[in-house]
Formats: C-alpha cells, sequence, structure tokens
C-alpha cells in the first residue's frame, strides 16, 4: 500500500517537529504532548463520524484528512511511523 501525499505529510510534519518554530502549528501540537493529541484525534474522528452521517461526502473528506493529519502527529509522538502501520495491514492482508 503506499499514498505518496501521506508520506510526503508525514515527512513534513517530521521536518517542523526538528525545527522546533512555535509558529508551526504541528510543532505547538506534538509539543502539547501525547494525551492532547490523543484527544484532538478523538474529536476528529467524531467530526468524521458526524460528517458521514449528516454532512455529505464532501465534508467526511475534509474530516478524514483532518483525523489523518493528526494521527500522523500522534504517531510520531508515539515514536511510530506510517511504515510501522503499513507493516500491521500487510500482515493482515488475506
Ligand atoms: N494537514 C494539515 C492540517 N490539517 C489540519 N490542520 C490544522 O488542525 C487544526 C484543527 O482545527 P481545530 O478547529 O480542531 O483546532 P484549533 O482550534 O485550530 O486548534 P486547537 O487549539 O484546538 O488544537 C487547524 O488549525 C488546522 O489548520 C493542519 N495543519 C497542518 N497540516 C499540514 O501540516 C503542514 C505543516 O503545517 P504547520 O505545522 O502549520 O507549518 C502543512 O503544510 C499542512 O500540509
Amino acid at each position: 500500500m503506499s499514498c505518496k501525499v501521506l508520506e510526503e505529510l508525514e515527512e513534513v510534519i517530521r521536518r517542523r517537529i526538528e525545527e522546533r518554530n512555535p509558529e508551526s502549528y504541528t510543532y505547538r501540537l506534538y509539543s502539547s504532548g501525547i494525551p492532547h493529541i490523543a484527544r484532538k484525534v478523538g474529536e476528529e474522528a467524531v467530526e468524521a463520524a458526524v460528517a458521514a452521517i449528516a454532512e455529505g461526502r464532501e465534508r467526511l473528506a475534509e474530516e478524514a484528512a483532518d483525523l489523518l493529519y493528526h494521527l500522523l502527529v500522534l504517531l510520531n509522538a508515539a515514536g511510530l511511523s506510517l511504515r510501522d502501520v503499513c507493516n500491521v495491514l500487510e500482515k493482515r492482508r488475506k
């Protein structure tokens, strides 16, 4: 499985965190710690679920993008990468 834009986004996230630029939302989110980032992921997941039920496909795509971005920041903060997730998915493949 490969998704170029996700891999590129993961790289941008990694760079923003390395740069420690306080103007970067990514760096500020990362600095807030895993419990806060995890809460944001939960909120974005709920927003995506609500969009799926009541707001239409376009809103769902936007909320899913927010969710994926926040999930990538959470993975980074936890010392994991998209590759680790892909490895799990590959092992599960039937
Ligand atoms: N893909 C995203 C992305 N998706 C969502 N968001 C931000 O996530 C936030 C979510 O909005 P919310 O209303 O839930 O939260 P908020 O009130 O703004 O912020 P909180 O204080 O609640 O955390 C918004 O500020 C969005 O701008 C993102 N911010 C950054 N990126 C990517 O990350 C890259 C680096 O961004 P910077 O770190 O800002 O340079 C960018 O080039 C983009 O590619």
